[in-house]
């Protein structure tokens, strides 16, 4: 199943830089994996946000929650799950 994600991150202002950047590297690393292993199709920036829209390809709801739950970054997002269905004029699989 395809899901659209929306990931909005919210870092406390207080965060040790150090230990951001751990997080940041740390997501980088989770999220290239999950690209190669084609279960995060898409990511893309939202322009002037720290913020990304996503495509996730994955067997249902509970496997993208276990997903999503293993983002490094995961305790500072605000997540929004839209599951997608084929558009009966999509011609694109
Ligand atoms: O930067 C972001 O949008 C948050 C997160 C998602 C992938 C990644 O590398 O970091």
């Amino acid at each position: 199943m395809l899901y659209h994600v929306r990931m909005d991150v919210h870092v406390p202002r207080d965060m040790d830089p150090a230990e951001f950047d751990k997080l940041r590297v740390a997501e980088k690393a989770r999220a290239e994996a999950l690209q190669r292993e084609g279960k995060w199709r898409h990511l893309w920036r939202i322009a002037g946000a720290y913020a990304n829209y996503s495509v996730f390809d994955v067997a249902d709801h509970d496997e993208l929650h276990a997903i999503l739950g293993t983002l490094p970054l995961f305790p500072f997002m605000d997540i929004a799950v839209t599951p997608l269905a084929r558009h009966p004029s999509a011609i694109a699989t």
